[in-house]
């Protein structure tokens, strides 16, 4: 079924609101992620060390949506403190750009997202766009807000893309909480296909795993699709290989923190768990991103995989689950090699392999 991106933006409006921003208070709302399914509360920040710190706890998470809320962190280096020239305003946004970057090392978009504004900044103030302090935040204003805004055409343009890929009937096995709560727009990258099909009338389901240590499968994935109506069963992380043995999902689909320019796929850990198992059993695995997801300039051996708190894996949600005090190992993303990834699907179009051509084709057209 054929749908332009004009007629998905009438017939689909995002349920979930995780990343709201005040502009007459300058005040960022997050649905807290670290509360839910629990409980819905929001948290009310004004200052990048506030924003930051968000981000460490992961009340709001996802690669997309980080940067999303770092762009608006840096909006606030110029609102919380009495800013009076364009000289510290700079230094101001410099500053607030290392609090901002230092928060989560692996997923690209944060420092996509607060480089983006910084350059932005920089250019308005050299060729005399703005000439003011007011002026430059009025314009960081409505650089975040693009970033949304450009985040959300993304997905429902990734949505359509992946929809190819969809056939009526179909489960899609997924990895994480890759859906609106991830990207702060609602939506979604690796779940856009399926909302889309659903906005269609098109019936799929999902398969949640629930993503050990911090569960976003259980708690994030699941609570978004109940709340879309979208059928979705959870499992257990040690249940992925046979489901997929027995011919009970059709696809993997997974969204990404990080794309390197050979194909290499930054993603929750158990990603690649999940891409040699459906590589073994000829299940294709769809890695879905945007732009902002790319990485060109880094190899494999640059990048940095966040480690977390021990007790992460000690306990579950605060009930120890072994012996206090034991070795823990807790990487908290994992890496794909290209050999596993059928396709990237993004903004642009469908990236399919030789990705060390073919990224950069698609990125740079
Ligand atoms: C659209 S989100 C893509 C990824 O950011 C997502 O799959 C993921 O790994 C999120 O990890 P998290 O640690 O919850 O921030």
């Amino acid at each position: 079924m054929k749908v332009s991106l004009a007629e998905l933006k009438q017939m689909y409006k995002p349920k979930l609101k995780p990343i709201i921003w005040d502009n007459d208070n300058n005040v960022l709302t997050l649905l807290d992620q670290s509360a839910l399914p629990f409980e819905t509360t929001y948290v009310n920040l004004k200052t990048p060390e506030e924003i930051a710190s968000s981000i460490k706890l992961m009340k709001v998470r996802g690669a997309p949506a980080i940067g999303i809320t770092a762009a608006y962190g840096m909006v606030t280096a110029l609102t919380s403190s009495s800013i009076s020239t364009l000289d510290e305003a700079i230094k101001s946004l410099n500053n607030a750009k290392k609090v901002l970057d230092k928060a989560r090392p692996t997923a690209v978009n944060l420092s996509w997202a607060t480089s983006n504004m910084l350059t932005k900044a920089n250019e308005a103030i050299n060729n005399g766009e703005v000439k003011n302090v007011k002026e430059l935040i009025d314009l960081l204003k409505s650089e975040a807000k693009k970033i949304f805004d450009e985040e959300l055409d993304a997905e429902l343009q990734m949505g359509i893309y992946g929809l190819e890929k969809i056939n009526d009937g179909d489960t899609v096995l997924t990895q994480c909480n890759a859906g609106g709560l991830a990207t702060g727009t609602g939506l979604g990258t690796a779940l856009a296909p399926v909302k889309v099909a659903q906005a269609l009338g098109i019936k799929v389901s999902v398969i949640a795993p629930e993503t050990r240590p911090w569960l976003q499968g259980s708690r994030l994935t699941v609570y978004e699709l109940m709340t879309e109506g979208i059928p979705v069963t959870l499992i257990s992380d040690t249940t992925v290989g046979l489901v997929m043995y027995k011919n009970m999902v059709n696809s993997v689909m997974v969204g990404a923190d990080r794309i390197l320019s050979d194909g290499h796929v930054y993603n929750k850990i158990g990603t690649f768990k999940e891409a040699v198992i459906a590589h073994e059993l000829g299940i294709p695995f769809y890695a879905l991103a945007p732009m902002s997801t790319f990485d060109l300039k880094n190899t494999v051996n640059d990048i940095v995989i966040e480690e977390r708190d021990p007790d992460e894996v000690r306990t579950v949600r605060g009930v120890p689950i072994a012996p206090p005090g034991v070795k823990v190992y807790n990487p908290v993303f994992d890496v794909t090699p290209p050999k596993y990834v059928s396709g990237i699907i993004t903004e642009k179009g469908i990236i399919y392999p030789p990705y060390d051509k073919n990224i950069r084709k698609v990125i740079e057209k």
